[in-house]
């Protein structure tokens, strides 16, 4: 498992994230309902202001009733999500899913906004609904995701609530949970336990270090679920490896320091694993484009090339045709030759066109 204080990683990250990026960093705030998206992300947007480095924030969540902290896009102000519920006829998760969408519709405009203030500023922060499903698995959240990861360096925040992870059981399905986004987003990635002024997050790092130490958990634990934990926990140790986690109090502040660290970390990771795989990625698609439409032109080269031939054969006949007719009986049958002569000459134009479009 990687924590921020890898010393491979934090030489790498001497250098001050401004002078490294000119556009700001983006940060998606995700996590289960109650785990503190909202107080991390008022905590860290006060502490960043206290630091002369004010972040950019964006509040995604249309359902919230206020927000409490200083915010620079509010998707309330563009989509009114009772009025969505009411129009579309849908429930609460429908309306805030709707809502969503609507907005991703104009998130071009955002974009242009983050551009904008990118000169002055470092960190761009996006809260997200409490549905965590409604942006991970939705369309609007895919679209989000990838256009902010394809133009700013980009890393997903997974606020875990520590004191409800002390059970084992509710450990790995965070985990789970985490494990499937990281697979979906494909972005950088940071596990913040959040809540450690209450419980220390140090029993989650013991866990993911040492799977023995988790299955004395398990043990302990008389939930019908353990065996299934204990199984699920060997699979996700690939995960733990590369995921890098730090505690944090929403509350007091603490580990702030070392999740600016950890953030600093994730845009190496960004520049060094995302955006290559992300280039690579682009290029296998427009390697599949020109195969795709060179395949395409030779098809339409082989049916020009025939209707060449049947129109060759249609004037060839129509000449010993108009040379022998007699005037008598013939009209109906002269309509039909002029009729499948204009119907060929048709086709052949526009394949014509087609072939110009190739070229
Ligand atoms: N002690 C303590 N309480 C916290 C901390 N972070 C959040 N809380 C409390 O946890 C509760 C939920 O916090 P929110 O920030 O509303 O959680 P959320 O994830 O935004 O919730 P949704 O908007 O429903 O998704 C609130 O009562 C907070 O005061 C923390 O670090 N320590």
């Amino acid at each position: 498992m990687a924590t921020a204080e890898d010393p491979v990683k934090k030489a790498e990250i001497d250098q001050p994230l401004l002078e490294r990026h000119k556009k700001p960093v983006c940060l998606i705030v995700l996590g289960m309902a109650g785990s503190g998206k909202t107080t991390f992300v008022q905590q860290l947007t006060g502490l960043l202001h206290m630091k002369k480095k004010a972040p950019y924030v964006i509040n995604l969540d249309p359902a919230c009733r206020e927000v409490p902290y200083p915010v620079n896009i509010d998707i309330r102000d563009t989509v009114n999500y009772k009025e969505v519920m009411k129009q579309y006829s849908l429930g609460p998760n429908g309306g805030i899913v709707t809502s969503l969408n609507l907005f991703a519709t104009k998130f071009d405009q955002v974009i242009k906004l983050i551009e904008k203030k990118s000169e002055n500023t470092e960190i761009a922060i996006f809260d997200t609904p409490g549905q965590i499903e409604v942006f991970t698995w939705s369309a609007s959240g895919s679209i989000i995701s990838e256009t902010l990861g394809a133009l700013f360096p980009t890393v997903v925040v997974y606020v875990i609530d520590t004191v409800r992870s002390v059970s084992p059981v509710t450990f790995m399905s965070n985990m789970l949970y985490a494990c499937s986004i990281l697979y979906k987003l494909r972005l950088p990635f940071i596990i913040v336990m959040n809540k450690i002024d209450v419980v220390s997050h140090k029993f989650a790092l013991e866990w993911m270090k040492d799977f023995e130490m988790f299955e004395e958990a398990v043990e302990r634990d008389k939930s019908h679920h353990a065996n299934l934990s204990r199984s699920l926990s060997l699979t996700l140790d690939e995960f733990y490896k590369d995921i890098t986690t730090v505690g944090f109090s929403a509350v007091t502040g603490e580990g702030f320091e070392e999740f600016l660290a950890a953030v600093d970390a994730a845009v190496v990771e960004y520049e060094t694993e995302y955006c290559p795989e992300h280039d690579r990625l682009l290029k296998l698609q427009a390697e599949a484009r020109t195969k795709d439409k060179d395949r395409q032109k030779k098809k339409f080269q082989h049916d020009f090339d025939n209707d060449m031939k049947k129109i060759e054969l249609v004037r060839n006949h129509s000449t010993t045709f108009w040379k022998n007719r007699r005037r008598s009986n013939s009209r109906n049958r002269i309509n039909l030759l002029v009729h499948h002569e204009q119907n060929i000459g048709e086709i052949v134009f526009v394949r014509y066109i087609k072939r110009c479009e190739f070229d």
